[in-house]
């Protein structure tokens, strides 16, 4: 049995002057794919940004690898992408690749390995800025695939993909699992969470259920997640 990746106890965090984390607490086992879901403003970007420790305000705890979210030794351990490319648009994939390999003390014969992960070999020598909008967010994705982190934290991979790109992408995350790697995945789409291990389901700042999207459904007595997360959402107000 693996470990645990991530720990979370009595996460609060505070933007501006309101709590839009509000006392979440979960944990993520080792080697599988987690989804991150809930409608937009719920707070899942916030939660990354947490896990990755560059969140300010927060107080609970967040053990990550078994360390203290943020610590020092985590870096080069995670990969992270964000919403927006972290690529930059006046060099070729490659270039940017090579760049980063050379930030990251990873050995450039990475870089052919990651582009071909993300299905981008046919673009390699393409500029950043000449590439679609989805080819760009792989680009940056293949970024956080050098040297192979422990942890894959992804802020809406698939936003923007068609269905056979997210389907590849979708297989993708679940090699690397199958190869060690433990991957957090948030999407406000609910009909990827049948691809994930496991569900976070978020809303308004709090979790909602944490569950395998099987025993989510059959709780919730449907099998369509958004059914499912709308029955939640009932049962909890039927609660208060
Ligand atoms: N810089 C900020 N200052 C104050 N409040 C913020 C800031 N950024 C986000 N928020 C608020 O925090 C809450 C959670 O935002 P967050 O970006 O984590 O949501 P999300 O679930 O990732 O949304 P989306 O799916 O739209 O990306 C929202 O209500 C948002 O308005």
């Amino acid at each position: 049995m693996m470990k645990n990746a991530v720990s979370c106890r009595d996460l609060v965090v505070v933007r501006g002057d309101r709590e839009v984390l509000r006392g979440v607490g979960f944990d993520i086992r080792g080697g599988s794919v987690t989804g991150l879901l809930g409608p937009s403003g719920c707070g899942k970007t916030t939660l990354i940004r947490a896990i990755v420790g560059l969140q300010a305000r927060v107080t609970g705890d967040i053990s990550v690898l078994g360390l203290p979210a943020g610590a020092p030794k985590l870096r080069g351990r995670i990969g992270y992408v964000t919403q927006e490319p972290s690529v930059y648009g006046d060099l070729t994939v490659t270039e940017n690749l090579r760049f980063f390999a050379a930030v990251l003390g990873v050995p450039s014969s990475d870089v052919e390995r990651v582009v071909e992960a993300v299905d981008l070999t046919s673009h390699a020598d393409a500029r950043v800025d000449q590439l679609s909008g989805g080819q760009r967010s792989r680009a940056s994705l293949a970024a956080a695939l050098l040297g192979s982190p422990e942890l894959l934290v992804l802020d809406e991979p698939t936003v923007g993909l068609d269905p056979v790109l997210r389907r590849d992408l979708w297989n993708l995350f679940h090699e690397l699992a199958d190869a060690g790697s433990t991957l957090l995945v948030s999407s406000h789409v609910m009909d990827e969470a049948s691809r994930c291990d496991r569900l976070l389901l978020m809303r308004d700042g709090e979790l909602l259920a944490d569950d395998t999207p099987q025993d989510l459904l059959l709780s919730a007595g449907t099998n369509d997640i958004e059914q499912a997360f709308l029955t939640l959402i009932e049962r909890k107000a039927g609660a208060r």
